[in-house]
């Protein structure tokens, strides 16, 4: 089993190449990101280099967030800057090697957002696609984000059976998809051929992913027994220093093989010391 941590939410007061090092110190596989557009590329790719920690997902752009967006994929007369966005997410994933990018659909409702959103993923699935990226769509619950277009797993389905693009996948986010529909372990299994990437948090808190209404213990271990073995996204808000949280990883650590896993100890060093293989 293997973990990205986003740096969206862990070690978000960093700059992203210090959360990047930050998350190779403590054992992390892989890292991710919302939006790095602010950091140069290189010093991105030079903190990359250095960890050899892959970054396996940003998200486009979302927009004018001071005036309320959450993304524009979604939104009718936006198309100009929503393919603005997908362009640049394009750019950069392309530039520091990421394989997914979640296009954010942002607050809207209808048929006319639907097929606004299935033609701008069109677009993005089309122009992604050379570059070996796959495109993601995330529902995201209601009392987090009120309005916003995507909200269930099965809404995310039938766009993707709209689009029909090979590289058109769904964001399975537990945290989300437990506060909307519940029943993960069967979602997730009869979800896996359409789910390209894991995100996980507590619910209700969107804490770390230790207590709460969701045993995560039985969500790795499902999603390690259908054969997904690419790293799981840790997307939770810690509840102060991210290093004082991640008891969770080292747990995961040690609920593995024996022989894939090193001595643990606690705390950072721990972290530093979780692993050999998967
Ligand atoms: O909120 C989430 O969950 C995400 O994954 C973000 O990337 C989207 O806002
Ligand atoms: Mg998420």
């Amino acid at each position: 089993m293997k973990f990205s941590a986003n740096l969206g939410f862990l070690w978000n007061d960093r700059p992203l190449p210090e959360a990047i090092r930050a998350a190779k110190a403590a054992g992390f596989d892989a890292v991710e990101c919302h939006w790095p557009y602010e950091t140069p590329v290189d010093e991105v790719k030079a903190a990359m280099r250095e960890t050899g920690l892959p970054m396996v997902g940003l998200n486009t752009r979302r927009g004018d967030v001071g005036a309320g967006d959450n993304g524009l994929s979604a939104k009718p007369g936006r198309d100009v800057e929503a393919r603005a966005a997908i362009d640049e997410a394009i750019a950069y994933a392309t530039a520091i090697g990421t394989p997914n990018i979640h296009v954010m659909a942002g607050f809207a409702s209808g048929a006319e957002a639907r097929a606004t959103f299935a033609e701008n993923l069109a677009y993005a699935c089309t122009n992604a696609a050379p570059n070996g990226i796959t495109i993601l769509i995330e529902p995201l619950n209601k009392y987090d984000a009120p309005g916003y277009f995507l909200t269930t797993t099965d809404q995310a389905l039938a766009i993707i059976e709209t689009v029909q693009a090979p590289n058109l996948k769904l964001m399975f986010d537990c945290y989300h998809v437990q506060l909307m529909e519940g029943d993960i372990t069967r979602r997730i299994e009869t979800l896996l051929p359409w789910i390209g990437h894991f995100q996980f948090a507590s619910v209700p808190d969107r804490g770390a992913p230790d207590h709460g209404e969701i045993n995560y213990a039985h969500v790795f271990e499902v999603t390690r027994r259908l054969g997904y073995d690419a790293p799981l996204g840790a997307e939770y808000k810690p509840s102060g220093n991210t290093d004082d949280t991640l008891g969770w990883l080292n747990n995961a650590a040690a609920s593995l093989p024996r022989a894939s896993v090193r001595p643990v100890r606690s705390g950072v060093e721990a972290g530093r010391q979780r692993r050999t293989a998967t």
